[in-house]
C-alpha cells in the first residue's frame, strides 16, 4: 500500500475536501488504469472523516470494487451528506428511512443528527460493512434485502410501533437516500404513496430524472403519467445540482437532490377510486400523440368524451400532456359519474 502511495507525485495524492474535488477525474482515471487485483489495494490521503479516504478505505476492507449493477457510485463530498440531511429536516427523535447506505457516509450524518435510522442494502458485504461500522450504535437497523421488492410500509410499522408512534397520527418517518440510479422510479413509486407513514422524501437522484419529476410542465413531450402521480401524492421541489465529481466511481451524469414533501391520504385529491383515476391516467397516455376523445373510448363513446371535455372548459381536442392533474381528475370524475 505504502509503494502505492510513494508512487504518485505528492503534489498529486488526491487529498480530498470540497475544495479539492476536481482531483476527483485524475483520480478516477488513474484508478481505472490500475490492474484490477491492486485497485483495492489503492489509498489515498484525506482531510475529512467521509470522502475518499473513508470510501476508499471501507471498501479496501471489504475487497469490493463499486458494481455498476447495483448503480454503486459512492458520495465522496461529505458536505452534499450534510445538506442532504439538512434538506429532510432531520433531528433528534425522527425515524429515517436510508435507501442503500453504501459505506455509511451518509448514515454516519443522520445518527450524528439524532435520528434512528432504517437502512435497506441489497448487496450482502455493503450491509455486513454498514453493520460493522455501526454495531455500537442501537439507532441502526441494517435490513439486507432488495428494496424494490420489500415490505417496507410493514418494516416501517414495526420500527413506529416499537418507538410507540404508531398510531398516533404523527407521521415522524422521513426518507433521505442516494439511491441507485436505476431505480428510482421504483422508489418513487413506492415512496410516494406511503404519506401516512412519510412526512418527507429526499432523494439523491439522476439529474435529468430529478427535472423530469419536478419541472414537467416546461416540456409537454415530456410529460408522462408518473408526472401526474407525483403530483398526486406529493409536493416536489429541485433543491440543488450534484456534479458528478462527487461520486465514486463517477458516473457519466450528474445528480440532484430534490425533496418530495407527501400529502397526507385526506388531502389527496378528491377521487372515487384511486385505481380507477391512474387506470385512465394510463390510458390516456397510451396513445401519446392522439387525443383523449380517441384513447378513451374504452371509458366512453368519442363524443361523451368531447362533451365532457367541453362542460370541463377544456378543448374538445384536447392530448394528455396539455392536462393538468386538476383538469385530470375533473374529466375521471365526470366519466365514472356519468
Ligand atoms: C449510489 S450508491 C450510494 C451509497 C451511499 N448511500 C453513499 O451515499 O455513498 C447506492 C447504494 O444502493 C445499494 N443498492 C443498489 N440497489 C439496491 C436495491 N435494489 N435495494 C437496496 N439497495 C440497493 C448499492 O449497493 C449501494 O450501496
Amino acid at each position: 500500500m505504502a509503494s502505492l502511495i510513494k508512487s504518485f507525485p505528492p503534489n498529486q495524492i488526491p487529498v480530498t475536501s470540497t475544495s479539492k474535488i476536481q482531483h476527483k477525474s485524475w483520480y478516477s482515471t488513474t484508478l481505472t488504469n490500475l490492474p484490477k487485483r491492486r485497485r483495492n489495494l489503492f489509498i489515498v490521503c484525506a482531510a475529512n472523516p467521509d470522502d475518499y479516504n473513508a470510501t476508499l478505505k471501507a471498501l479496501n476492507s471489504r475487497k469490493r470494487f463499486p458494481r455498476k449493477s447495483l448503480g454503486q457510485h459512492y458520495m465522496l463530498n461529505s458536505t452534499i451528506n450534510d445538506q442532504l440531511a439538512v434538506v429532510g429536516n432531520v433531528k433528534d427523535g425522527d425515524l429515517v428511512l436510508e435507501i442503500g447506505p453504501g459505506t455509511g457516509s451518509l448514515t454516519n450524518v443522520l445518527i450524528d443528527a439524532g435520528a434512528t435510522v432504517l437502512a435497506i442494502e441489497k448487496d450482502p458485504y455493503m450491509a455486513a460493512l454498514v453493520k460493522d461500522r455501526f454495531a455500537d450504535t442501537n439507532r441502526l437497523t441494517v435490513l439486507q434485502e432488495d428494496f424494490t421488492k420489500c415490505h417496507i410500509r410493514s418494516h416501517m410499522l414495526s420500527l413506529l410501533e416499537r418507538k410507540n408512534l404508531a398510531g398516533t397520527g404523527k407521521r415522524h418517518a422521513k426518507v433521505v437516500a442516494n439511491i441507485p440510479f436505476n431505480i428510482s422510479k421504483d422508489v418513487v413509486k413506492q415512496l410516494l404513496p406511503l404519506g401516512d407513514i412519510f412526512s418527507e422524501v429526499v432523494l439523491l437522484l439522476q439529474d435529468e430524472t430529478a427535472i423530469r419529476l419536478v419541472e414537467s410542465s416546461s416540456k409537454p413531450s415530456e410529460y408522462r403519467p408518473i408526472n401526474i402521480f407525483v403530483k398526486f401524492y406529493s409536493d416536489p421541489e429541485y433543491k440543488f445540482q450534484v456534479p458528478r465529481a462527487n461520486f465514486f466511481p463517477q458516473p457519466k451524469v450528474d445528480g440532484a437532490v430534490v425533496s418530495f414533501k407527501l400529502k397526507q391520504p385526506s388531502d389527496y385529491p378528491s377521487v372515487p377510486s384511486i385505481k380507477s383515476f391512474f387506470s385512465l391516467v394510463s390510458c390516456a397516455f397510451n396513445g401519446k400523440r392522439k387525443m383523449l376523445r380517441n384513447t378513451l373510448q374504452h371509458l366512453s363513446t368519442p363524443s361523451e368524451v368531447e362533451e365532457t371535455l367541453r362542460t370541463l372548459g377544456l378543448p374538445t381536442t384536447s392530448r394528455p400532456e396539455e392536462l393538468t392533474l386538476d383538469d385530470f381528475v375533473r374529466l375521471h370524475n365526470s366519466i365514472v359519474n356519468t
